[in-house]
Parts: structure tokens; C-alpha cells; sequence
């Protein structure tokens, strides 16, 4: 092991209340000391490192994000990339699939709080996706919290005390394996500043995590292997090569074997469809599989085809896996991860447990059953779970219908989906728009903003499981109704989009919303802040990037002026 635990990189004495850091690093989050037990001054010099070796290279690849939307804007389709031909039809294969990890039929994903991390692992899922991304608020407090929370999990020495029901949580002696999910290229850590400009926020979420828990894991959780993770929203596999490097790096400067770190890749992005070989060739010796982010990839489609008024999608609940895109998309993962000798993953049904009304709660879980064996049978290895309520059915589908073998990456080779071609992808899904819609997209996102800017990614509104990805279809499918004028067509009453309709809805759902939680909450909340934000994104004259970029500057507290967190 090289580097680690020691002092290597030299310290100037600590005085109280201020972190200790390497030159070039700026700390401007609140000081606290559990903080500084994840802030050390190595563990920064690690994300520094991290940071002034990949800098440029991301800056070229959100550059080339940029240059190909620009190319999509002006007309143009995603597709399959000549030049790599010859990695798509190549005949080689990732590592083998670490045995510890061989069996990952239900994983339960959610944020990086204390007592959900415990309840996740807790759950009976084979493995819990720790999130620092859509179902997390990168507020200061809760990414750095999450560091520690995790570190303990990792160490085993979690606990949490409920003390209004008098409960203490602690880790049962079988344990979800933990993958974690750092933040998306994107997305800046404007509360560390490395040689005068924000951190890169996956790199601080990878870099602390990787730093102080990699020992720890291996031995306790890895069976030699790890740690593990998920990586979201790539666009090219030029990003994958990017967390190639940066994987490398890691296990370099951990001194452990290089393939040790095992990633899962979200697809979740349209253009990224067309790179699946490609970002499975750039991790190969990292990788174990991918993931369908059904979520991210609807929201991916609209933004995709912003420019194209001939792709309008109906009411966001109509666009599901039952869709030609959707259902192609999801086959043509199979089929690339079987070859390739890796997991392809289902993704998340957004329906959670509904505890005061046994009838809707029976329903609900029917959906979610059903979306589970369509995935079993098209065969994928497993699938995600929002809540440890759905886990007993969840499983109970896979086990079922996947016998007694841990995963179906030998027996589902599917290759008849090799035929997929560009248009199965991009196929326009079929369906309606509706006022109901617009009402829907309007009252979800605005809540959901408003939940987020006090510190929770991931909420319940009326019955479903909503987070960062879910509430930007919300945001981009209400832009482009507007953008386009689109009519309503499901009401039949001949009724556009316009921006003076768009007004009133949003008047009167904000009414509603006050209605549904009370004068009170509605004034403590901050409801109106985040309809001034979801408001002015569905509104502006080009579309934002995402939404929790702009929503970010709203959360960032620089010290010394204190926190309002
Ligand atoms: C598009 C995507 O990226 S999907 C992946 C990202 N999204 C997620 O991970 C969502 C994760 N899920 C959640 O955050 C929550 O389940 C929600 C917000 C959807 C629902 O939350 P709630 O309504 O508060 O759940 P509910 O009150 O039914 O919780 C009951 C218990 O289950 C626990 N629980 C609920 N969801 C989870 C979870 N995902 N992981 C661990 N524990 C959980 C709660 O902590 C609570 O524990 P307790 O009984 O010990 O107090
Ligand atoms: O991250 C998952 C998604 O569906 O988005
Ligand atoms: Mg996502």
C-alpha cells in the first residue's frame, strides 16, 4: 500500500474549527469535526490529484456533449458510430464477474442517509446502491454526512438511534454488498475549491469514498475484490475511459490490484445507447455490466430531440417500458452485456408501498411484479428496488423465473436483438397529451424542487417514488409542450400549450399544492422558490442542461456566513 494512512503529503498544525488542507485546496462548506475525520488532508489530496489529472479531459468531454446536442439541435439523429465498428463487432469480453457479486437479482438504491443505509443493507437485497446522485441533494451536509455514513457502514460500526420511537438501528450480520453512486460528470462541488475553481462533484464523491473505505471493503465486504460502483448519465464512451483512468489512478495509489474497482454503467442517456460496446470495451477490465436508468433515458430523449418538433412525447405516464424504444433499448442491454460476459440490469418501477389503502397498494405492487418478470424474461440479471417493501415480491419474480442460478448471462445470450436497428431505438412513442398531464408534470416537479432545495432528493407524491430524474421529464416535457405549442390532444377539445395556459396551471396548482399539505407546511417549505425555478426552466428560450444545476446555486453555503441547513 502506498500513501495511505500515513501523513505522506506533511501537515501544518490544525487550528480548532478549520480543516486541514493541502496548498491549492479550498474548504468553503461549514467546518464540523465529524466532517474533518473525512476531510483529512490526504484523503483531499487524493481528490486534488484526482482533480488536476482528469480536469481538461472532462471540460473536452461535457465539451463534446455540447458540440454533438449543437449536431441533434441543427437536425441530426444519435446512431451507431462508424468509426467503432470494429469494437461493436469485436470479439472480446469484459473480466469475469466477481464471484461475490455474481448474485445481484434485487438491489435496493437510495440516498446516503444514516438510518436508510442501514435499512438498505439491512433489507435482504443482494446489494444496495448507495446514492450521491438522483435521489440525493448535494447539500453540503448531506454528501459529507453520507461519507461518514458510509465509512461506518463500511466499517461495520453503523448505528442510529430513533429516539422518538425509541429505536436503535444497527447492521444485521448479513448485509446488502455496497455499490456507490457518485454525481454525474456535470456536476460541480462548489463547496471544495481546488486550485481556485470548483471541485468536480464525482470525483470528491468517488475520491473520499474510494480513499478512506477500499481497505476496509475488500476485507470486509469485497472478499478481496472492490470497492464498487455505479456511474451515471455518460453520454460516449470517452467519459468511460475517462472513469477508466481514474479507476487506475485509484488502485495505483491503494496499491491493489489493477481491475479491483468493478463499476456498473447506467444507461441512461439516448446517445449513449449507441455506445454500449464501446463504454463496456473502455472498462473492461472494470466493469460488471450495465444498467437500464429508464428514468434519466426518457428525460435523455426529449432533451436529445429538443430541436425536433416531430418528437413530442405524450403524458410522461404513458411513456413506459412497454414502448418500442423503451423495450429495445432495454434488449439491446441484454444482449450487449451477455456477450460481453456482464450483469445487464432492469431498472427502477416507480411505484412504492401505499400503506393506508390495502386496494391501491395491491395494484401497485401488481405493476411493479409485472415490470419485473418483463425483465426476468427478457433477462436481465436483476433489478432496482426503490423501497424494502417490494424487495420479498421482487425476488420472488427473479428466483422463480431464473431457477437456481445466481444470473442469466450464459443462458440469455438473446442475440436476436443484435437486429435492433437505429429506428427501433429512436421510434416516437405513441400516446396522448392531456391537460391532466400538464396539471401532473406541474405539480410534481414543483414539489419536488421544493423538496430538494431543503435537503431531500427522493420523495413520495402520490404513491410514487420521485427524484432527480423522474422530475425532469416533468421539467423538459412541460419546455417542450410549450416550445412546440403542442395540442392536447387526449382531451380532445382542441386546447395548445401556450404560455398563458401554462400560467394558469401553474397558479392553480400551486393552490392545490398548498391545499394538500396544509397553510403551514406550505409556508415553512419553500414552494415558492421552487416555482420560480421549475417555472422559469419550463419557460426559457433554451432548454437548461439539467435542473439541478441551476436549483444547485440555491444550496450552496459558503463559510464563514454560516449554514442555513
Ligand atoms: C431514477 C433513479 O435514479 S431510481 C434510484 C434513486 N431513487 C431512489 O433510490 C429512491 C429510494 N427510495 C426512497 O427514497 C423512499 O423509499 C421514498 C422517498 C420513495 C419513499 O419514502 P417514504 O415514504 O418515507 O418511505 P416509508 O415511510 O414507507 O419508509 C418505511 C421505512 O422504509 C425505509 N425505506 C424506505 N425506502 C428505503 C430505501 N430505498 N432504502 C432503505 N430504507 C428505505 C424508511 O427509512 C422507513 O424505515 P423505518 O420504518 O425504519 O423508519
Ligand atoms: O438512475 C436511474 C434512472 O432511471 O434514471
Ligand atoms: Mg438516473
Amino acid at each position: 500500500m502506498t500513501g495511505l494512512g500515513s501523513n505522506s503529503y506533511g501537515s501544518k498544525k490544525m487550528g480548532s474549527g478549520v480543516y486541514d488542507v493541502p496548498d491549492g485546496v479550498d474548504i468553503r462548506g461549514r467546518y464540523d469535526e465529524e466532517f474533518a475525520s473525512i476531510l483529512t488532508k490526504d484523503a483531499l489530496l487524493f481528490v486534488a490529484d484526482l482533480q488536476r489529472e482528469f480536469r481538461n479531459r472532462i471540460k473536452y468531454a461535457l465539451e463534446c456533449r455540447r458540440e454533438a446536442q449543437q449536431k441533434y439541435n441543427a437536425g441530426a439523429l444519435p446512431g451507431f458510430d462508424p468509426v467503432t465498428r470494429n469494437v461493436r463487432e469485436g470479439d472480446w469480453m469484459c473480466a469475469a464477474v466477481p464471484l461475490v457479486v455474481a448474485n445481484r437479482k434485487v438491489e435496493i438504491t437510495g440516498p446516503v442517509e444514516r438510518k436508510m443505509v442501514i435499512n438498505a443493507l439491512n433489507s435482504g437485497a443482494k446489494v444496495f446502491m448507495a446514492d450521491f446522485e438522483d435521489s440525493l441533494a448535494p447539500t453540503w451536509e448531506n454528501l459529507i454526512r453520507g461519507q461518514v455514513n458510509l465509512k461506518d457502514a463500511v466499517d461495520g460500526t453503523i448505528s442510529f438511534q430513533d429516539k422518538a420511537r425509541n429505536r436503535v438501528y444497527k447492521l444485521n450480520d448479513q448485509t446488502a454488498k455496497l455499490f456507490v453512486r457518485p454525481r454525474g460528470w456535470h456536476l460541480p462541488e462548489a463547496h471544495i475549491f481546488i486550485d481556485g475553481e470548483p471541485a468536480t462533484g464525482c470525483l470528491v464523491d468517488f475520491g473520499l469514498y474510494f480513499y478512506h473505505n477500499f481497505a476496509n471493503f475488500r476485507r470486509a465486504q469485497g472478499a478481496g475484490s472492490g470497492p464498487f460502483f455505479y456511474l451515471p448519465k455518460m453520454q460516449h464512451s470517452r467519459e468511460a475511459k475517462i472513469w477508466n483512468c481514474v479507476f487506475e489512478r485509484a488502485e495505483k495509489m491503494a496499491g491493489i490490484e489493477r481491475g479491483s474497482i468493478r463499476a456498473t454503467v447506467l444507461i441512461e442517456t439516448l446517445p449513449a445507447v449507441f455506445q454500449m460496446d464501446e463504454i463496456l470495451y473502455e472498462l473492461r477490465d472494470h466493469s460488471v455490466g450495465l444498467n437500464c436508468g429508464r428514468w434519466d433515458y426518457i428525460f435523455s430523449y426529449i432533451k436529445t430531440f429538443q430541436g425536433h418538433k416531430d418528437r413530442v412525447l405524450p403524458d410522461r405516464v404513458q411513456v413506459g417500458m412497454a414502448q418500442h424504444f423503451m423495450r429495445s433499448y432495454s434488449d439491446l442491454l441484454i444482449r450487449t452485456c451477455h456477450r460481453r460476459g456482464v450483469h445487464a440490469m432492469g431498472g427502477m418501477a416507480a411505484q412504492i408501498p401505499i400503506r393506508d389503502n390495502p386496494e391501491a397498494n395491491d395494484a401497485a405492487l401488481d405493476l411493479v411484479k409485472k415490470d419485473k418478470l418483463r425483465e426476468v424474461r427478457a433477462g436481465h440479471d436483476g433489478t432496482w428496488a426503490a423501497h424494502p417493501g417490494l424487495i420479498p415480491a421482487i425476488n420472488e419474480v427473479f428466483e422463480k423465473n431464473m431457477a437456481n442460478i445466481p444470473n442469466q448471462i450464459q443462458s440469455m445470450k438473446r442475440e436476436e436483438a443484435a437486429n435492433l436497428t437505429e429506428e427501433d431505438l429512436l421510434q416516437i412513442p405513441r400516446g396522448v397529451r392531456t391537460m391532466d398531464g400538464l396539471r401532473l408534470n406541474t405539480r410534481v416537479g414543483i414539489q419536488y424542487v421544493a423538496a430538494w432545495l431543503t435537503g431531500t432528493g427522493s420523495v413520495p407524491l402520490y404513491n410514487l417514488m420521485e427524484d432527480a430524474a423522474t422530475a425532469e421529464i416533468s421539467r423538459v416535457q412541460n419546455w417542450q409542450w410549450l416550445k412546440y405549442g403542442v395540442e392536447l390532444d387526449g382531451d380532445g377539445l382542441g386546447v395548445h400549450v401556450t404560455l398563458e395556459l401554462f400560467g394558469r396551471v401553474v397558479e392553480d396548482e400551486m393552490a392545490r399544492i398548498k391545499k394538500e399539505v396544509g397553510a403551514q407546511k406550505f409556508k415553512r417549505g419553500m414552494y415558492k422558490e421552487a416555482c420560480k425555478i421549475f417555472t422559469r426552466q419550463c419557460t426559457a428560450p433554451t432548454l437548461d442542461d439539467f435542473l439541478t444545476l441551476d436549483a444547485y446555486n440555491q444550496i450552496v453555503v459558503h463559510h464563514p456566513k454560516g449554514s442555513r441547513l
